[in-house]
């Protein structure tokens, strides 16, 4: 929504909005508590060519004639290239970025661009606004979310007559994530599984940008040939950062960048996403050991290093296109996806 928050922490009290949300009358109330920095990612700030003096955290002193435009300009690098020339910035290196770092996981939670305006408060807090103590939050945006099946109930697929759907919500009211169970899987043995995130151009639409909606229906078509399977649906869409970041990085790639790099240039890592949420599905519903369906390495390393034991990769070559081959071979190149 782009209401401001207060937080709180040994180091100080800061007022923090998201960049995206920003407007010129919230940007004036802001102004009026006191000097600005705008908190970047340390991947937004080499785009920038701004120091980054606390490595993942930049904090870009905000000039006094800064306008709104300005600031989403800095968070948003849709016009980079039609206006290359945004600096000279100068970035604080005095001080502790904590709150400012915080700022920006805030912003990451709540899918925007991973931007932040901090105001630290030497006064009252404002009144009205939300406060939030750092040392309950940031633990909170970086644990596992914990989570809980709410529900289950039968959902005939045309790749499997007997399957479920299990709806899993977290506890810290982030999205909800669903397990398709095919059949009545045997929880002593390995299953097979997919852990599939969220694409609602690929799964949905039939985007030919990806291999998502292939994959999909080839997991599911898989487990209802074998009689058994269990496919988690996590909603992380774009690797974790939204489907309006993720249309963004499409934008980004629409200039001549590659999938990793425009991640990086709107401030993100390549991958967002939290596996942590499939290990613990699985494990909720008494899978120990999986046979998983993937060509991505990283998501073998993450269930094991989550205690889910993965007894065998099965390869998940499907729905390649000319519109992805570029894309599937620069996360083969990049992200290790075996071929
Ligand atoms: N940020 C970003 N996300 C993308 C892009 N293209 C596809 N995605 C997302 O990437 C994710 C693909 O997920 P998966 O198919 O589960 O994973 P994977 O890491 O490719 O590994 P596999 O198991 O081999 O398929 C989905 O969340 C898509 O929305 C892109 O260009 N940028
Ligand atoms: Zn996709």
């Amino acid at each position: 929504m782009g209401v401001p928050v207060v937080l709180t922490a040994a180091q100080g009290t800061a007022v923090c909005a998201a960049a995206e949300t920003v407007n010129a009358a919230r940007l004036a109330a802001l102004r009026a508590l006191g000097p600005a920095d705008l908190a970047l990612t340390g991947r937004r700030a080499e785009t920038l060519k701004a120091r980054a003096y606390d490595g993942d955290i930049a904090r870009v002193l905000l000039p006094s004639d800064a306008d709104a435009n300005w600031i989403r300009a800095l968070a948003d690098p849709a016009d980079d290239l039609g206006h290359p020339m945004k600096g000279p910035l100068k970035t604080r290196r005095e001080g502790d970025a904590a709150l400012h770092r915080l700022a920006v996981d805030l912003c990451k939670a709540a899918r925007l661009l991973p931007a932040a305006l901090v105001v630290p408060l030497s006064g009252p807090v404002p009144e009205g606004l939300t406060v939030l103590p750092a040392e309950g939050v940031a633990p909170l945006l970086a644990a596992a979310p914990v989570l809980h099946r709410v529900v289950s109930a039968k959902v005939p697929l045309r790749a499997a007559r007997d399957a479920r759907l299990h709806v899993f919500r977290p506890e810290d009211g982030s999205d909800e994530h669903y397990a398709i169970e095919i059949g009545r899987p045997d929880r002593a043995a390995p299953v097979l599984s997919r852990l599939h995130s969220a694409c609602f151009t690929g799964d949905l639409l039939g985007s030919l940008k990806c291999d998502c909606g292939p994959q999909l229906n080839a997991a599911l078509a898989q487990m209802g040939q074998e009689g058994s399977g269990v496919l988690l649906y996590l909603n992380q869409e774009g690797r974790g950062i939204g489907l309006a970041n993720k249309m963004r990085a499409y934008a980004l790639q629409d200039q001549g960048f590659d999938t990793v790099e425009a991640n990086h240039r709107l401030g993100f890592e390549d991958d967002e996403r939290d596996f942590r949420l499939g290990a613990a599905m699985l494990r909720e519903m008494g899978f120990g050991a999986v046979r998983l369906l993937t060509n991505n390495p990283a998501k073998i390393a993450m269930m094991e290093r989550c205690g889910v034991i993965v007894t065998e990769r099965v390869p998940l070559k499907v729905g390649e296109t000319p519109q992805n081959a570029r894309y599937l071979a620069v996360k083969a190149e990049k992200s290790g996806h075996l071929l």
